[in-house]
């Protein structure tokens, strides 16, 4: 073993998914660094979260997470806790259109990557065949556009110019970007549209399959995790809230100074909170700073604290029975993006018992129609919605009733992939050699999401084995490009 590196101490600041996948992959590669992970509140997870409601005594996500097919380092996260069980995946996804009713998108596996969209695209019967057309054009040239340049472009500035109509805007586009990335086409950066497309859609078998949790996301990604991490080694602090850092230029360490555990020593540094605490942090470091890293201090805090976040409300409802009989539906021109069905496995202990219903949420991200009324309103248009679209429960003599409900908004739940936020992501290292960046709004291509969460943290852990000599590979690839879609590609 090279003595250099032995007894080197890496304090990970944050609990989130993207400082479990820190800790766990420097755990994992580089086991004589001796790492802490501290986390402010009493358990990990972040905003993978769930809380128990107090009516019914159940634990419910504060808002429901799915991944995807194409997010292969949160899946690969998982199967290395022995969580994999812990998601169910679906290959086939039903739409529901007020006008016409269900439709299924189901891609054929028999054709190659993309050809392999065209029958899932034809299931979707409220678009007509010329938009259907229209539409597999318009992904056909965007696999033949790099990342990069489309990120100084707004999707609905593509869109315009690749002739995508606003009855297609409406049906199609908005429906799947703004689910994944948390902001209408007019503000998003072409190239977030394209990761989600071409990786989510269009690249390879497999991408658009839908992963959902079957237990709170707290008994995924809180405790269990965190046992597992204590047993690779890595020293977990929860309720340790990191206030600020310092580095120690004559002992070349950094100091931590922690709300009620003191000061904690290290010899580098993985930020992995969200970008506003991050911000605050950064703007924490002392002087003895050189001028370039005090103008990278700077030109972070201002970007940091200048990101505009944007929301997604779920609405929480118990019904006296289940309304429809799948597990969840995309919605596709309503209020209502998104309804699961008692996605959680609950134990009895978390029950309040069959009086406490049975547990359906609506998800909408970003901004709706209902964003400035009151919760009422909102919750009268969805259980109308609801209505509509399920209309066997409520009809009837004995019509299915909403029990209880809790509407949950978290008006910073994501960033904004803005242009002006792609050109300015901060990247994983930084000009202070002992600290790293990690979290969903560092620079991995991804929009905010798990799986960037992933892979920032796992860059981190990268550079954290650069900065002691090591050359560890972390990131898990995404999946391979079926031989055409590559073709389509170069
Ligand atoms: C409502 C909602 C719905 C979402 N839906 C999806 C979805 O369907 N699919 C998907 O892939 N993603 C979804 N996301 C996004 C996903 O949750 C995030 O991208 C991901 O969890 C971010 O992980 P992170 O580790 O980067 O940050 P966080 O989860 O924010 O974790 C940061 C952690 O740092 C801790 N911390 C902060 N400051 C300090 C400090 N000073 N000291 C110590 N600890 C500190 C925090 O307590 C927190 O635990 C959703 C997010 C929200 C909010």
């Amino acid at each position: 073993m090279n003595p250099r590196v032995v007894n080197r101490r890496v304090v990970v600041v944050g609990g989130g998914i993207a400082g479990i996948a820190a800790s766990m992959a420097i755990a994992e590669t580089m086991p004589d660094i001796r790492v802490t992970l501290c986390e402010a509140r009493r358990t990990s997870g972040g905003r993978a979260g769930s809380f128990v409601d107090p009516t019914t005594n159940e634990t419910v996500d504060y808002c429901q997470h799915v991944a995807m097919g194409c997010c292969t380092n949160l899946l690969d996260l998982l199967h290395r806790f022995d969580m994999s069980d812990e998601f169910t995946r679906y290959q086939s996804l039903t739409f529901y259109h007020p006008e016409y009713g269900m439709s299924s998108f189901a891609p054929n596996l028999r054709m190659p990557a993309p050809l392999h969209l065209h029958k899932a695209l034809a299931g979707l019967r409220y678009l007509r065949l010329q938009e259907r057309t229209r539409l597999a054009w318009a992904i056909t040239k965007l696999m033949r556009q790099r990342e990069r340049t489309l990120e100084k472009v707004t999707a609905a500035t593509w869109l315009d110019r690749h002739r995508q109509s606003s009855r297609l805007r409406v049906r199609f586009w908005d429906v799947v970007l703004v689910s994944a990335l948390g902001d209408v086409p007019e503000r998003v950066s072409m190239a977030a549209a394209r990761k989600v497309i071409v990786d989510g859609f269009a690249a390879a078998h497999g991408a658009s399959d839908v992963w959902v949790p079957n237990r709170p996301l707290s008994q995924i990604f809180g405790n269990s995790m965190l046992d597992h991490l204590a047993r690779h080694g890595v020293e977990v602090k929860t309720g340790c809230l990191v206030r600020s850092l310092r580095y120690d230029e004559r002992d070349e360490e950094v100091e931590l100074i922690c709300g009620d555990d003191g000061t904690l020593r290290s010899d580098h540094v993985v930020l992995a909170t969200a970008w506003r605490s991050a911000s605050k942090l950064i703007e924490t470091i002392e002087p003895g700073l050189n001028p370039s890293a005090r103008s990278w201090q700077d030109a972070t805090v201002s970007f940091l604290s200048s990101v505009k976040s944007s929301p997604i409300t779920g609405l929480h409802l118990w019904f006296d029975r289940e309304i429809t009989p799948l597990p969840h539906v995309a919605m596709v021109g309503t209020v209502s993006h998104w309804l699961f069905k008692q996605p959680l496995r609950q134990s009895t202990s978390d029950r309040a018992g069959d009086q406490a219903g049975v547990y359906h949420q609506v998800v909408i991200s970003g901004p709706h129609r209902f964003s400035e009324s009151s919760k009422d309103a909102l919750l009268s248009a969805v259980c109308d919605e609801l209505a509509k679209a399920f209309p066997i429960p409520f009809s009837g003599p004995n019509p299915a009733k909403l029990l209880h409900h809790r509407i949950v908004t978290d008006p910073n739940a994501v960033y904004s992939v803005t242009p002006q936020f792609q050109a300015h992501r901060p990247a994983t290292t930084t000009t202070l050699a002992w600290l790293s960046l990690a979290g969903d709004y560092v620079d991995t291509g991804w929009p905010a999401t798990m799986e960037g969460a992933a892979i920032s943290g796992r860059l981190a852990a990268e550079a954290v084995g650069d900065r002691f000599g090591r050359r560890v590979h972390c990131v898990t690839p995404p999946l391979s490009p079926g031989r055409l879609a590559r073709w389509l590609m170069t």
